[in-house]
């Protein structure tokens, strides 16, 4: 008999608010290892939100969720320093992860993403897709175990190229063992996913 695949993520009742708005119904939902989920719904719907708890950076408003992988979250904004070259940073990120990659690690995560050629660039001679993919490099590190990666419009301002990467990188991840959550405002090409549809309160869209 084949064995139930693994639970990343359940969530029982979880709401969300934002100006002490509810923003959504009761979400009741499980993420299952090696699966990628999109998390669909329209501008203010709550994704962010709804993010950013699971990440641990926020409150739910009611209800509980529980998550058994390791989190990765990477919200909208790059989190970048601007004076920092293009390899310090994927070094600096690994290291806020607790993570010493050897040099050879941090080459391939360099290659996935078409940096090598950038690696002594500063930040701030940067362009927003470069940006992107800078912030995303993390993602191709070996991982010690495989985690729950919680990613907020990751392919924002990233070119087809980029996009492929990212999808290439996703798919490995999942392929090991993870999952990945995302939201993404276009469908992404060759990223097979479920859905999942955060439908607003009235009142709760902009
Ligand atoms: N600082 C804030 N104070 C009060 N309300 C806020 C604040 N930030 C966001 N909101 C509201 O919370 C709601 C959910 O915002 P959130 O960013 O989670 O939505 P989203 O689904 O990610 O939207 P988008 O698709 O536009 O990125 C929106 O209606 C927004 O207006």
């Amino acid at each position: 008999m084949l064995e139930p695949t693994p639970v990343a993520l359940v969530l029982r009742g979880l709401r969300c608010q934002r100006g002490g708005r509810v923003l959504f119904p009761a979400q009741d939902r499980s993420l299952t290892t090696g699966s990628a989920v999109w998390l669909r719904g329209t501008n203010g719907s709550g994704k962010t939100t709804l993010l950013r708890v699971l990440a641990g950076l926020g409150q739910a408003a009611q209800g509980t969720f529980e998550c058994r992988l390791p989190r990765l979250y990477l919200g909208h904004a790059n989190g970048l320093k601007e004076d920092l070259t293009v390899g310090e940073s994927l070094r600096w990120a690994s290291a806020l992860a607790g993570l010493t990659p050897a040099p050879a690690a941090i080459e391939g995560a360099l290659s996935a993403f078409g940096l090598r050629r950038l690696q002594h660039r500063p930040v701030r001679t940067l362009s927003q897709g470069q940006r992107r993919r800078t912030a995303l490099a993390r993602l191709a590190l070996p991982s010690p175990r495989p985690a729950l990666w919680l990613l907020d419009e990751p392919f924002d301002a990233l070119d087809t190229e980029g996009v492929a990467a990212l999808v290439t990188c996703m798919r490995e991840h999942c392929a090991q063992g993870g999952a990945v959550l995302y939201t993404s405002h276009l469908v992404v090409p060759n990223l097979p996913s479920a859905p999942w549809d955060l439908q607003a309160l009235a009142g709760g869209a902009p």
